[in-house]
């Protein structure tokens, strides 16, 4: 027994034992957890906190998803129920959805028929209807990240690249992948959110329909000009009312896309299609927009609950002390509806027990999933670092995001009939046995295949990062051929076929859609679509529990919440220097100078798209922009990740005496063919190109010339490209 008792110790956290790995992201690996009393099944997403620290867009990435998901509350997108930590890890405890990805099924079964098709559809629409209505974009939308229940309910996931959308309000940041972001997305001009989410459905259906893409080149510039133009071939075979509304959501101007609302009053969404899984999906169901919602403020600043205050500044609603003013004042302010939303999750999760139900209640029109609040006993207020701010401070001016200790999600009714089955109910000890079986069973495997993993892991090691970290290198992942004083370090890589694709982490189709009814997906010849994103699912993180590294959760007492740890680690986060720049300093100074104002930025958003984004920024802050490619001609493949390596490559005088600099960036992307002469582009474009018809990747270089000299505004600049790329 008391075996039993330590080994369930040592192999959970909080209450849950942690049982197979699910799945492997950017972040870490997914496991599936057991409720130690009730069996109740749930995800359990483990993060290295290092990565946080490290990684300060990733922690936004993540205290912003977080927020997110406690905002959403709909039976389509999964819930995410409580937060642990441990010195090093985050522990996020989200719905258990046992049915893989959309992309997996898709890819098995290639294109759906239609009545399949819509019923997915229809799932996607009302959840992404419910993050609207909210005012929650989601700007990721791809099979990729919308999973499948037991029963194929859909369930939005990946909240990282969401945002709030504030009425009347464009976005800045492309985002998503290429595949499936809409024109004026990857055309970098500001869009509204919701209609880029409207495009994204339109490609996810396009490819439900065919089990193709509507988009679709080896280079990424090619993709992205067809995106811009918006033609794409529709097969005959398509039913004329879905062809009249993917023609109406993949419209290039947004502003004749349809819209949400005209989606579910299309005929074919609302067709009779001879398909028993239809009747289960509720389209009809009454949304509430928050417009709608009308909330007293509260009594006066000192009524403010700091953990749910700390949440509202991770969505970014403005500085403290307008959010502070908002809630105290403005009776219809985004701020107090999101409190008040957050709060009324709050309160229901204190008045109930959560995870109290029978496994076999523990789906669609069971017990609601219940947000806990965070307990005093479980989190150990100790471990909260010095830095939390006391947010009824009036003179509190900091702008950074605040993240919640722990907040609740609104409680909204099921909107989808329930049509379950219900598994009779294990034993707890049953349960158990099986749990730790499970996971022993797991461990030998792990074992056995441990050498096979760091093999892998090696391989895989230039893989998507999908993370952003401003730091002075120690080693550039780049070559210079330039003679550029810039960091040093192992030279580029030409990366396998993979390897690209894997960094695209997009569906992507390899041979011509137009002339093959089946695609390959490297070299199964039975896909009908190729999944680019799993190699980098195979990626093994050395770091995370049960990897060959050892287990974090040994030896550790898990703890809800862990926001106070990461708040005060990323104080310590480097920030460019502010230093006064040296232009009339002898060359060796300069170059010390150059060397110590170099950064490793490494993107959380689609490599593919980050020059859009760099473009734009230059253009923001008034600096002169040159963008230029070449081939990456060395076989070096210690490319850890995927950074833009910034660097400031020149300093000279301007004729009245202040300081021009010129700031390089470079990053690899993806191969290059041939560029097509017509090619869109306002930028400055110097084109190297290779006849080798071998894949092979391409150094990106983008000058940003600063002329005004102002150190503090290319820091600025420095920062702002951390924070939006
Ligand atoms: N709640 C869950 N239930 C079941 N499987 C899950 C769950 N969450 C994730 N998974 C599986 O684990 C895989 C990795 O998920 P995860 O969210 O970590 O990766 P990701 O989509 O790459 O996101 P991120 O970029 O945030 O790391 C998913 O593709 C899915 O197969």
């Amino acid at each position: 027994m008391n075996q039993i008792r330590r080994i369930m110790e040592i192999h959970s956290v909080g209450p849950f034992i942690i049982g197979k790995t699910l799945g492997q992201g950017t972040t870490g690996k997914v496991k599936l957890g057991f409720h130690k009393d009730t069996g109740f099944k749930v995800g359990i997403k483990i993060i290295n906190k290092e990565l946080l620290t490290t990684k300060p867009s990733m922690r936004r990435k993540i205290e912003r998803e977080i927020v997110l998901m406690k905002l959403i509350d709909h039976p389509n997108a999964m819930k995410m129920y409580e937060v642990y930590e441990t010195s090093k890890y985050l522990f996020l405890i989200l719905e258990y959805v046992e049915g893989g990805e959309l992309f997996d099924y898709l890819v098995e079964k290639g294109g759906l028929e239609s009545g399949e098709a819509l019923y997915f559809f229809q799932q996607i629409i009302i959840g992404l209807e419910h993050c609207h209505s909210r005012n929650i974009c989601h700007r990721d939308l791809k099979p990729e990240n919308l999973l499948l229940s037991g029963d194929k309910r859909i369930k939005i996931a990946d909240f990282g690249m969401g945002s709030i959308v504030r009425k009347d309000a464009l976005l800045h940041t492309s985002c998503g992948s290429p595949h499936y972001a809409s024109p004026e997305v990857v055309s970098g001009i500001d869009y509204d959110g919701q209609k880029a989410d409207v495009w994204s459905c339109g490609v996810i259906l396009y490819a439900l329909l065919t089990g193709k893409l509507p988009f679709d080149d080896e280079n990424i510039r090619r993709l992205l000009a067809k995106v811009k133009n918006g033609s794409f071939s529709m097969p005959p075979y398509i039913h004329k009312d879905a062809q009249d509304l993917l023609t109406k959501m993949l419209t290039v101007d947004p502003s004749k896309r349809i819209s949400i609302k005209e989606i579910k009053q299309h005929s074919w969404f609302n067709s009779n299609i001879n398909n028993s899984l239809l009747n289960k999906v509720n389209t009809s169901a009454p949304v509430t927009m928050l417009e709608d919602m009308s909330f007293e403020p509260l009594s006066d600043l000192s009524a403010i609950d700091d953990e749910l205050f700390r949440s509202l500044m991770a969505l970014g609603l403005g500085t403290i002390d307008d959010v502070k003013k908002s809630l105290v004042t403005n009776q219809k302010s985004l701020p107090l509806t999101y409190y008040k939303l957050l709060e009324e999750r709050k309160k229901y999760d204190t008045d109930n027990n959560k995870y109290g139900v029978k496994p076999n209640l523990q789906k669609e029109g069971g017990r609601r999933n219940s947000f806990s609040n965070i307990s005093n006993k479980i989190f150990n207020k100790n471990e909260a670092q010095p830095i939390q701010q006391n947010y009824n401070n009036n003179s509190q001016h900091n702008q950074q995001p605040l993240l919640p200790q722990q907040t609740l999600s609104p409680i909204q009714p099921d909107v989808n009939n329930n049509n379950i089955h219900s598994p009779s109910r294990p034993t707890s000890e049953g349960l158990l046995k099986q749990a730790l079986q499970q996971h022993h069973q797991q461990q030998h495997q792990q074992h056995q295949h441990q050498h096979q993993q760091q093999q892998q892991q090696q391989h895989l090691q230039n893989s998507d990062q999908a993370n952003v970290t401003i730091s002075t290198p120690n080693s550039n992942p780049l070559s210079h051929s330039s003679g550029i004083p810039g960091p040093s370090g192992p030279s580029p890589s030409v990366k396998s076929e993979q390897q690209q694709y894997q960094r695209r982490g997009s569906m992507t189709a390899t041979t011509n859609p137009a002339t093959s009814p089946t695609l390959t997906h490297r070299g199964r010849t039975s896909s009908p679509i190729d999944i680019t994103s799993k190699f980098r699912k195979l990626k093994l993180d050395s770091n995370t529990p049960n990897s060959p590294q050892g287990s974090p959760i040994i030896g550790s007492s898990p703890k809800k919440s862990f926001f106070s740890f990461f708040f005060s680690k990323n104080s310590q986060q480097q920030s460019p220097s502010n230093q006064s720049p040296p232009p009339n300093q002898p060359p060796n100074q300069q170059q010390q100078y150059q060397q110590q104002n170099q950064y490793i930025i490494e993107s959380k958003i689609d490599i593919n798209l980050i020059y859009v984004n760099l473009e734009k920024i230059a253009r923001k802050f008034g600096f002169e922009y040159k963008y230029s490619e070449s081939p990456n001609t060395s076989n070096n493949n210690n490319n850890s990740s995927n950074p833009l390596i910034c660097f400031i490559k020149s300093i000279t005088n301007n004729s009245d005496g202040t300081p021009q600099f010129e700031c390089q960036i470079e990053f690899v992307s993806t191969k290059i063919n041939h560029i097509p002469s017509n090619y869109n582009t306002t930028t400055t474009t110097t084109t190297t190109t290779t006849n080798n018809i071998t894949p092979s990747d391409e150094t990106t270089r983008i000058h940003i010339i600063h002329k005004s000299g102002s150190l503090q505004k290319f820091n600025s600049f420095i920062q702002y490209i951390g924070k939006s790329v």
